[in-house]
Formats: structure tokens, C-alpha cells, sequence
């Protein structure tokens, strides 16, 4: 665990995404939602996002993706700054956004559209995704017909099929129940292993946070930053039941005393 911030610069041939000074500010200025943030995120790792509610979470997620663009300091990807919505950044949300009059293999097919026709390959490769989410004998089924759970894995399929070797997640299974939300987030991790993605995901759960996680940003709140990095040091695979054992419990009552501090 580390008790000082990451500075971008040390490591920086493994950071892939970073951020320096980032700062927005919304509406007349009344609104720092983030101030100075500064961040690195290394090539393949899973990085947890974790603070009070209104701390600028979504707001760095969104940031990243280039939805919008900093009032001060800059996001790089890959070595260059983000200006704008980029094909190795892809982005999913709490709600699945499926389109209602497609089956799971069209809207998993969707990002492949808007870039172009779809050949054979890009069909084979949304169904292998399918298969990957666990949904191989749903393919020709219409959200309608899935429940959420479901809908949220097939949002996940199309998140992949894009190509993206960056996935942000703003508290992508939020809305489930919580037995449906450990089995995705097991899931989770086993699927962007196997992808190598590197992934930020937004939660205000403290031990998914950590269970899913190599590193935690925990974040003040507003105006935002990110006040710690902990490192969770757990062996991978991790079954659920490593949340009680007693290094987990460490990691936890380090974030908490982090959030109470901040
Ligand atoms: N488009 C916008 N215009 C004005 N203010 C905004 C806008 N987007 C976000 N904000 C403000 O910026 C601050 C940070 O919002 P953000 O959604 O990033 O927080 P968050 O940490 O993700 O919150 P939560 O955990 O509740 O989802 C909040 O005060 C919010 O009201």
C-alpha cells in the first residue's frame, strides 16, 4: 500500500492513461467538480474509483473518454492528449441502453455498424463475445426477453467488440441485485484478464471496489482528487470468499479511514 500519490512520471513507459492537474469546472465556474487531479493508470491493470458522492467520479470517467474536456491541466491515452472521443477508449453505464428492436447479436454488433459494414468476421467475433458474457443461446433474443443482469452482459459484449484496450465503467451493474452483481463482477474480472484491457471502474461500493481492483483511487470530494492510492496486493484468480479474509478487511478499513479522513 502506498500512503503518497503516484507520480505519472515514474512509471511512466507502463502508465496508459494519466492525468495531470486535471481540473473541470461546469456551468458559470460555480461548479469545481475536480481540481489538480493527478493520476496514472498502468497498461492491463484495474483501477477502482471510489469517493463520496459528487466527488467528480464520473466526471474523470467522462474526462478519459474525452466526452468532455478539462478546464485545466490535460488527459493523456497512450502518450498523446485526449481531445476528443477515441476507437482504444470505450465506455459503458448503469443502465444497458440496448436498442429495444434488435436481438443481442445486432446491438452487439452496433459499434461495428457505425464504423462501417459489418463483414463475417466482425459477426463471428460479436457472437464469440456473447459466448465470453455467457450468453451464447441468447444471441437472437430481444432485450425485452433478457432480464437486466443479461442486458448488462450483452452492454459488455458490445463495450468488447469495439476493439477498446481501455474500458471505463461507471458503476456498470450498480442497478442489479447483489447476487447478480458478484457473479458479473467475477465475470468481470475473468473477461478483461482474458481481453488484456486496461479498465477504470466507477463504484461506491468500498469492497468491490477492492475485490475487483489492482489499485483504489480514493477521492475527496468536491472539488474532486484523488487523495490515495492503495494497492490491493491480492493473489488472482480471487474467489468471493477472500473478502473475509483478514488482509481484505485491512484494505477496507485503510479506503474507509481514507474516505473518513478526506
Ligand atoms: N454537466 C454538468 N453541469 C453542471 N454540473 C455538473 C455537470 N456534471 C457534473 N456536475 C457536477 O459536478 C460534480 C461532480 O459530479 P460527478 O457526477 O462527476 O460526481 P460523482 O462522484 O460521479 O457522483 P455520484 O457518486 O453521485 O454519481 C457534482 O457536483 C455535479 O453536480
Amino acid at each position: 500500500m502506498k500512503d503518497q500519490i503516484m507520480a505519472p512520471d515514474t512509471v511512466a513507459a507502463d502508465i496508459v492513461v494519466s492525468g495531470r492537474g486535471v481540473g473541470k469546472t461546469f456551468a458559470d465556474g460555480s461548479v469545481v467538480a475536480l481540481k489538480n487531479a493527478d493520476f496514472g493508470i498502468k497498461r492491463g491493470s484495474f483501477v477502482s474509483l471510489v469517493g463520496p458522492s459528487g466527488c467528480g467520479k464520473s466526471t474523470l470517467l467522462r474526462l478519459v473518454s474525452g466526452l468532455i474536456a478539462p478546464s485545466s491541466g490535460a488527459v493523456t491515452v497512450h502518450g498523446t492528449p485526449v481531445t476528443g472521443p477515441r476507437r482504444d477508449i470505450s465506455m459503458m453505464f448503469q443502465k444497458a441502453t440496448l436498442l429495444e428492436w434488435r436481438t443481442a447479436l445486432d446491438n452487439v454488433l452496433l459499434p461495428t455498424e457505425i464504423a462501417g459494414t459489418p463483414t463475417q468476421a466482425d459477426r463471428n467475433r460479436a457472437m464469440d463475445l456473447l459466448k465470453l458474457v455467457g450468453l451464447g443461446d441468447f444471441a437472437f433474443s430481444f432485450p425485452a426477453q433478457l432480464s437486466g443482469g443479461m442486458q448488462q452482459r450483452v452492454a459488455l459484449a458490445r463495450l468488447l467488440q469495439t476493439g477498446a484496450d481501455i474500458l471505463l465503467l461507471d458503476e456498470p451493474f450498480g442497478a442489479l441485485d447483489e447476487f447478480t452483481r458478484e457473479r458479473l463482477n467475477t465475470e468481470l474480472m475473468r473477461i478483461v484478464a482474458e481481453v488484456g484491457a486496461t479498465t477504470l471502474f466507477v463504484t461506491h461500493n468500498i469492497s468491490e471496489a477492492i475485490f475487483l481492483a489492482d489499485q483504489v483511487f480514493v477521492m475527496t470530494s468536491r472539488p474532486g482528487q484523488v487523495a490515495k492510492i492503495v494497492d490491493v496486493d491480492l493473489d488472482r484468480p480471487r474467489p468471493l470468499s477472500i473478502q473475509t479474509s483478514p488482509a481484505f478487511n485491512a484494505l477496507v478499513a485503510d479506503v474507509r479511514e481514507t474516505l473518513g479522513a478526506v
